[in-house]
């Protein structure tokens, strides 16, 4: 294990109530809490003004690009809250010697968030409640899911967790992705089927795979022209694993009769962004993730990452390979 000096000055950017009283135990840590976002320019000028030499980000709110790994030559650590953060450029830091660790997260608040918005698009809830505030009364039928088929993307953490309350609401579970087997499927309780039988099959297909070049675009016109007219669609993974003009074409067509979007590509969505003018869309800011037990544990990891430094101590859950060194 290579020989570590205790951190001089750490700088948690963007802090998001790392700093609010009980949020986590930082005694005896030089820790400066940021409650603005900086740009790239002005994380430069306050992390070199200020000595850091480990920084702190908190889910994808500031990003770190390989452009700032190679500015801060007094670096040495970066800890990012959960163990997935596509605006950290790891080989960037690597190859600038500064060692980048995660922390724990749960995955109960995106299968919550899921099945939040699984029901409030089944049942229509936002608009029953909009015609309700304006004199109406109710209009339509929502989607029952007792014996309703959910067609499941993905079962990970978060997709084996949406399939188990799936089964409790007595749903028809059917599962794929690229790479599961019928033993992951059967654990779950679902059938595995082929990716087309995925989607023409579901009454609702829910998106959990990971990101990456083989899923990049899963959903395309293609898939969605396979969906029972009226089905619908929730993607609580990431933006990029569906087409959005298909999808916006899809929903503007009746195709699909409705689609949750907790993720979207680029975060923050930008005002006049197509998909805010699509119709029968629920749409909520990347919330999945957003719960105060989820960030108790974020901070607990960053905190026991710090420690861990500090003592010269294996760093708990390292990403990259100066943090293993
Ligand atoms: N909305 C939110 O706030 C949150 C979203 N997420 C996203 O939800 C998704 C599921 O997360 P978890 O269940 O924790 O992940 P996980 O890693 O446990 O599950 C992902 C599943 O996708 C499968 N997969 C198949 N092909 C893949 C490929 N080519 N690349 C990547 N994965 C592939 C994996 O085998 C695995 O079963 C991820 O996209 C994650 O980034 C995760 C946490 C919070
Ligand atoms: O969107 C995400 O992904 C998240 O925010 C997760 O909470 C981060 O957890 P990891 O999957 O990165 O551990």
């Amino acid at each position: 294990m290579m020989r570590r000096d205790p951190l001089r000055r750490i700088l948690v950017l963007d802090d998001f109530g790392a700093a609010a009283p009980g949020a986590a135990d930082w005694s005896g840590l030089p820790v400066a809490f940021l409650h603005d976002k900086l740009d790239a320019a002005q994380l430069v000028a306050r992390i070199t003004a200020e000595a850091a030499d480990a920084v702190v980000l908190i889910r994808e709110r500031s990003a770190f690009p390989a452009d700032l790994a190679r500015r801060l030559p007094g670096l040495r650590l970066v800890v990012t809250t959960g163990m997935r953060n596509r605006v950290l450029d790891l080989g960037a830091c690597d190859a600038a010697g500064i060692a980048v660790c995660g922390t724990p997260s749960l995955a109960s608040p995106t299968v919550e968030l899921t099945w939040g918005l699984i029901l409030a698009l089944a049942r229509g809830i936002p608009e029953q409640e909009r015609r309700l505030r304006q004199g109406g009364w109710q209009q339509g039928a929502g989607l029952g899911l007792e014996g309703a088929t959910l067609s499941v993307a993905g079962l990970g953490r978060i997709g084996a967790g949406v399939a188990a309350i799936g089964r409790a609401f007595g749903m028809r579970l059917l599962a794929w992705s690229p790479n599961m087997t019928e033993a992951t499927a059967a654990a779950a309780g679902a059938e595995l089927v082929g990716k087309a039988e995925l989607f023409r099959q579901a009454d609702i297909l829910t998106l959990h795979l990971g990101l990456g070049p083989a899923t990049r675009g899963i959903v395309g016109a293609a898939e969605l022209g396979l969906m029972r007219p009226g089905a619908l669609l929730v993607n609580t993974a990431r933006g990029p694993l569906v087409d959005q003009a298909a999808l916006i074409a899809a929903l503007r067509s009746g195709q699909l009769g409705g689609a949750a979007i907790d993720t979207h590509e680029p975060e923050p969505l930008p005002p006049g962004d197509p998909i805010l003018q699509a119709p029968n869309t629920l749409l909520t800011p990347h919330l999945g993730y957003v719960t105060r037990q989820n960030f108790q544990q974020y901070f607990n990891g960053v905190v026991a990452c710090l420690r861990a430094w500090n003592a010269g101590a294996a760093l708990p859950l390292p990403l990259n390979d100066a943090a293993r060194a």
